[in-house]
């Protein structure tokens, strides 16, 4: 069967540009938080329904690979009317998360993604301008709206482990979305992926001065900020306890996640915290039960425990709630 085009807008999906204006302008940052199975799907759009906070759902290629992305597209498109059928509408963009080819963005646009992210942060900068220029043309023609990237998140991006941050040039940000037309842009500020942030003994901080002097360059632009989980330590303790191994995972404080929410940073994306959450669920329910082998006895306690972790985020560190 050939698969048929699709445009977000028959599924009830928006893009972000009118999201991103307003929490640009209202001082908060919209939650952007990946899934890679209906429970994590759930427990988003209950969370999101709950606080009535906008979202973006986020599906990475790691994501498509997994759950095969013919089926992750299906669950996304009855997160609307999920949405509904809890009570509240709220706007909800599918966005491809570090995309890393035009094909892919592509491929993303015509099966019914608002909106993607073109990732050539590892490229040259002239090489990053050019395929971010060739998804934007691509995309506007659709109205899907493109996050770009500058500056290379340490840790482990795209496969590729970086030991060193590269940070956003300031210097850079006016040109790149100028020639390139992004609708946003994610920046390196010492936020990076994974559970492995900071090492014990550093100063576990990122570069708001240096997300200053970008907002003074692009005023009102609208930032995003990958790599954002805080790693909270009673999840950590609580994996440990249970016969996990997590050592020294550290990650970024949510005062500071706070603070940047309400700067031109509009868009924050977690996942691992959500990993963990799940993982301390699924870890504590199966070393007190050892009887349990029905994974709904689980699963559901995972996501019950990932919706509450969702909803603390909005509405303690984001201030998205009531925004939607
Ligand atoms: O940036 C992310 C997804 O693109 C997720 O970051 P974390 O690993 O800090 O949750
Ligand atoms: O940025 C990475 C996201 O956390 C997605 O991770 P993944 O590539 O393992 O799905
Ligand atoms: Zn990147
Ligand atoms: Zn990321």
């Amino acid at each position: 069967m050939q698969k048929q085009p699709t445009s977000y807008k028959e599924l009830g999906l928006v893009n972000s540009r009118d999201l991103f204006a307003k929490a640009v302008k209202g001082g908060y940052a919209i939650p952007a938080y990946n899934f890679n199975n209906l429970e994590q799907l759930q427990a988003i759009i209950m969370a999101c329904v709950e606080t009535k906070s906008p979202v973006i759902l986020q599906v990475s290629k790691g994501a498509r690979n997994y759950a095969n992305q013919t089926l992750l597209r299906n669950l996304a498109r009855g997160a609307v009317e999920y949405a509904e059928e809890l009570g509240t509408p709220i706007p909800i963009v599918l966005h491809l998360d570090h995309g890393d080819s035009f094909e892919l963005c592509k491929d993303c646009i015509e099966t019914g993604f608002s909106s993607v992210m073109i990732d050539g942060s590892h490229l040259s900068y002239e090489d990053n301008v050019a395929l971010t220029c060739k998804v934007v043309e691509y995309a506007h023609q659709h109205d899907v709206t493109v996050e770009g990237e500058l500056g290379v998140l340490a840790g482990v991006e795209d496969e590729v482990a970086s030991e060193t941050h590269t940070y956003t040039q300031p210097e850079e940000v006016e040109d790149f979305v100028t020639k390139t037309g992004v609708d946003s842009l994610a920046i390196a500020i010492g936020t990076s992926h994974g559970a492995y942030k900071f090492k014990p003994g550093e100063d576990p901080k990122i570069r708001l001065d240096i997300l200053e002097e970008i907002e003074k360059r692009i005023p009102g632009f609208p930032i995003v900020l990958h790599g954002s989980s805080s790693v909270p330590q009673d999840l950590v303790a609580t994996i440990n306890e249970h016969g996990g191994k997590l050592k020294d995972a550290i990650g970024i404080s949510e005062d500071q996640l706070r603070e940047a929410s309400k700067s031109a940073v509009c868009k924050i994306n977690i996942d691992s915290d959500g990993r963990l959450a799940m993982t301390a669920a699924v870890r504590k329910v199966l070393d007190e039960k050892p009887e349990e082998f029905d994974p709904r006895k689980y699963l559901g306690p995972a996501r019950d425990s990932l919706k509450e972790l969702y909803k603390h985020k909005i509405i303690n560190v984001l201030g998205s709630d009531g925004k939607a």
